[in-house]
């Protein structure tokens, strides 16, 4: 499996110690409040976990699937939802977690889907941002880092469902794929 990676983009430690700043910003923008964190599956899962973690106000949290790419390595630009939240939206301050945002359009969509319902806020923490990609605007409150247009995985990120347990990002060899 790590021989199949070209070459290490965000180490470990990187990626802790970024996520530890974000959860400080985040604990400091909702003082006093609570949070109903909700994660984008399954990408987003090992993101979500290690931010929960680091951020100091309460925390709920629920999982959407909502799926835009088969297993290839492109978006097909159709979003479906895959598996609905397990509790109500309305009132709550909502932070949408996402491990990557690419054309956009999953989080496009989930947005004005999560919109809809009437919670109190909604916010979007993304680890990676590829802007060089985008096809719909997104309103990215928290980032973790900007990346260049490289397909990436590892740190809950897969190529064809491997990888996701990768404690890095690493840059794919472009051997393994075929877009
Ligand atoms: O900005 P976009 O172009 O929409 O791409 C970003 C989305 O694509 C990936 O998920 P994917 O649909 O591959 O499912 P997964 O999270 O289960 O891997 C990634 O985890 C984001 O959710
Ligand atoms: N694994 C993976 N999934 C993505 N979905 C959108 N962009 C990417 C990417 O760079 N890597
Ligand atoms: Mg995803």
């Amino acid at each position: 499996m790590i021989n199949d990676v070209e070459r290490v983009l965000l180490s470990e430690e990187q990626l802790a110690a970024r996520i530890v700043e974000l959860g400080a910003k985040i604990t400091a923008d909702y003082a006093g409040e609570e949070i109903l964190m909700i994660g984008v599956l399954r990408g987003a899962v090992l993101f979500m976990a290690d931010l929960a973690r680091a951020i100091k106000v309460p925390v709920a949290i629920d999982f959407m699937a909502v799926s835009s790419y088969g297993a290839g390595t492109s978006s097909s630009g159709v979003v479906r939802i895959l598996k609905d939240l397990d509790e109500n939206v309305e009132g709550k301050h909502v932070l949408v977690v996402e491990d990557i945002i690419d054309s956009g359009l999953t989080l496009n969509y989930l947005v004005d889907n999560l919109k809809s319902r009437q919670p109190a806020s909604i916010k979007i923490c993304t680890l990676l941002n590829k802007p060089d990609r985008r096809k719909v605007n997104v309103d990215i409150a928290y980032n973790g880092f900007t990346i260049p247009d490289y397909f990436v995985i590892g740190y809950g990120l897969d190529y064809a469902e491997k990888y996701r347990n990768l404690p890095f990002i690493g840059i794919l060899k472009p051997e393994i794929y075929q877009d």
